[in-house]
């Protein structure tokens, strides 16, 4: 028998996109399956492209229905995560795509989420400086934020290196199914389609504490960032362009030299060649992210770009990845570098 998982919120996108991977993932045996209002429904007719797992039944989303499985995923709203948790067994490992757990400061959650702290556990972004450390034999893990994740993998080789200075400006492309899949009217298709804009403008983006604080972890001091997210007319995929003053000296090959120390080993991270810039149509589907910097020598700023799948590498996929390294799984089990086009 294998590694049974469960997954909350599997009518959701976050909870789609981690079926998708389980299923083809040669270690794990999908369990119990489960859902709020959905709960009774059968997952494909909510879920028809995950075609294996049809006729499975939704059931209620309680530590009595998720008990009893080595694995639970939970992608559900935020704040649901830390009271299911708590009755959940110490032995279990449970992997949150949600918020509750990924910021270390109860006053910055207190700002952004506005509800108590539920607690901090292992954040689940294995790329960065000695995560995979803490990750390794955990039974709790936090998975990042889809803006946090390619925000992080833009710019951390540049903290790493001493290359700028702790100030960052990010402006950030969403496709759609990041904000999830219940009904919004700032997202119905006539409001989206052939349209690009901002929200969650000035620095009151939840996603902010969460960038500043991995940055501010590397860099060895406290960075501030200014976000911009913005809303793009795609299903799927984040591009997010990040620029910071560089320190006197720096020059294009000490750039260079940072972000390939920092991705030479990884497997789904890629500094692409020089003149290549990332595109979410590369990441699709496929649990990768692709990065790219310049020095900017007339502006003295360093400008780095990330692409990814929000659902796959900025959730789910993520998601797995860490799960692999908490359960002594080689990294990439069951996610694939291969992405969809065009
Ligand atoms: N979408 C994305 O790109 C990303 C999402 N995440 C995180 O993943 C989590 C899920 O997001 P996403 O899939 O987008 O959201 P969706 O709205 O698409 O799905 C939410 C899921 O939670 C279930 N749910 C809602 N309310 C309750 C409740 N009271 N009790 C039990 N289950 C409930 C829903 O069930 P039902 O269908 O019955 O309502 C559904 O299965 C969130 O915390 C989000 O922050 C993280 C990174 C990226
Ligand atoms: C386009 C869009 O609305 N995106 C979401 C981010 C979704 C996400 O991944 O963040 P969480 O895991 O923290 O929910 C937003 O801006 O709130």
């Amino acid at each position: 028998m294998g590694i049974t998982a469960a997954v909350a919120g599997a009518s959701g996108y976050a909870g789609g996109e981690l079926l998708r991977i389980l299923a083809g993932h040669p270690e794990f045996e999908i369990g119990t399956l489960t859902a709020g209002s959905n709960a009774g429904a059968e997952l494909g007719t909510l879920q028809p492209h995950l075609r294996p797992l049809a006729a499975r039944v939704l059931a209620e989303t309680t530590p009595e229905t998720l008990a009893g499985h080595d694995v639970v995923f939970l992608a559900l709203p935020h704040g649901q995560s830390g009271p299911l948790a708590e009755r959940l067994g110490d032995d279990v490992l449970v992997v949150d795509c949600g918020a509750d757990f990924r910021l270390r400061d109860a006053g910055d959650w207190a700002e952004f989420y506005g509800t108590p702290h539920a607690g901090t556990w292992p954040y689940g972004l294995p790329e960065l400086p000695g995560q995979r450390e803490a990750l390794r034999g955990t039974r709790r893990i936090a998975v990042p934020g889809c803006y946090p994740t390619a925000v992080t993998l833009a710019m951390f080789p540049a903290f790493g290196a001493g290359l700028v200075e702790p100030d960052v400006v990010v402006v950030a492309a969403s496709g759609t199914s990041g904000a999830g899949r219940s009904l919004k009217p700032h997202l119905l298709g006539s409001e989206v389609m052939g349209s690009m804009s901002p929200y969650g403008v000035g620095g009151v983006h939840r996603h902010t504490p969460e960038m500043t604080q991995n940055l501010s972890a590397v860099a060895g001091e406290p960075v501030t960032v200014s976000f911009t997210p913005t809303l793009a007319p795609m299903s799927r995929g984040i591009l997010a362009t990040c620029t910071a003053k560089v320190r006197p000296g720096v020059d294009h090959a000490a750039v260079r030299r940072a972000y390939g120390d920092a991705y030479d080993g990884e497997t789904f991270v890629s500094l692409l060649p020089e003149g290549q810039w990332p595109a979410t149509a590369m990441t699709l589907g496929a649990n990768t992210a692709f990065v790219q910097v310049a020095l900017d020598e007339r502006a003295g700023r360093l400008v780095a770009v990330a692409a990814i799948d929000n659902l796959t590498k900025g959730t789910a996929g993520g998601a797995v990845q860490s799960a692999n390294i908490a359960l002594g799984l080689p990294e990439e089990l069951g996610l694939t570098t291969i992405g969809v086009s065009p």
